[in-house]
């Protein structure tokens, strides 16, 4: 239920603009990986390439590989919905579908992928995907009330749930924090730190401390000033990025001297 990825030589465009340069990265399974960087740098722009979902803009591409467990995602005959599926990812507002309940929109994802299931499967798989997210206590009295009526970080983690119902290999998540208070933002790294265990995890985030909280590896993205492609410019053991960086760049960025 986890892979790995391997991205190789990849740049990315919006039409003519290269927004990220040539990255090349090796991102392990069962762990979690956190992207930082200073704003507009590209890592949202280059997570976006780790389940085809960046194509979805017209005139976006890519060009170089990215492998999951060998596989290029981007290779002939890929359906990208299939990739999808297999990438789930997590955004920074909670997006549960308002009007839809609480269970409807665990199995939302699952429903999206055509798969026939019966309801008491439908049952396990609800039951099972809110109690891997931390939300099954939380809801289970109200699975049938909408999605919109839970709190900003339960709203996050249903949709956490939603991502696992599909039992994808990878989620992906791109500030999963940064619309939440305090407290949900503990609820939802603590889950982080859940997930691991069976998927592989790719974060990116502004908040460093929770970088450094969450993450094994960390990758530090930079850009060279407006206009210019954003750069994978260190990856590493997370402790050996915060505490003794090779670049001064990364050290200038984690000890907060810019971005
Ligand atoms: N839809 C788009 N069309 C054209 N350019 C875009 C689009 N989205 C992002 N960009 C550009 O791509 C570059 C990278 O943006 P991206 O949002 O990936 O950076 P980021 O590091 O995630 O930034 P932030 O931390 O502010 O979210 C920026 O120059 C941005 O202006």
């Amino acid at each position: 239920m986890s892979k790995r990825i391997d991205v190789k030589d990849l740049n990315v465009y919006y039409g003519d603009f290269l927004a990220v340069e040539d990255v090349s990265i090796n991102i392990e399974a069962k762990s979690v990986t956190a992207f930082i960087g200073p704003s507009g740098c590209g890592k949202s722009t280059f997570l976006r390439t780790l389940n085809r979902m960046h194509e979805v803009l017209p005139g976006a591409r890519v060009e170089g590989e990215v492998l999951m467990d060998g596989d290029n995602l981007y290779g002939p005959g890929v359906d990208p919905v299939t990739v999808r599926s297999q990438i789930g990812m997590v955004f920074q507002r909670p997006n549960p579908f308002p009007t839809m309940s609480i269970r409807d929109n665990v199995l939302a994802g699952v429903k999206l992928n055509n798969k026939k299931i019966s309801k008491g499967e439908a049952d396990v798989l609800v039951e099972r995907s809110l109690q891997s997210a931390n939300l099954w206590n939380e809801v289970k009295d109200r699975l049938e009330k909408p999605g919109s009526g839970l709190s900003g970080g339960q709203q996050q983690r249903l949709c956490i749930a939603r991502a696992i119902a599909v039992e994808p290999q990878v989620i992906l998540m791109d500030e999963p924090c940064s619309a939440l208070d305090p407290i949900s933002t503990l609820a939802i790294e603590d889950l982080i730190n859940d997930l691991k265990d069976q998927y592989t995890v790719v974060i990116v985030t502004h908040n460093m401390q929770q970088a450094a909280r969450v993450s094994e590896k960390t990758a530090f993205f930079n850009i060279a000033g407006t206009g210019k492609p954003g750069k994978l410019i260190e990856y590493g053991n997370t402790q050996t990025i915060f505490n003794n960086p090779n670049v001064k760049a990364t050290e200038d960025y984690v000890s907060g001297r810019f971005g």
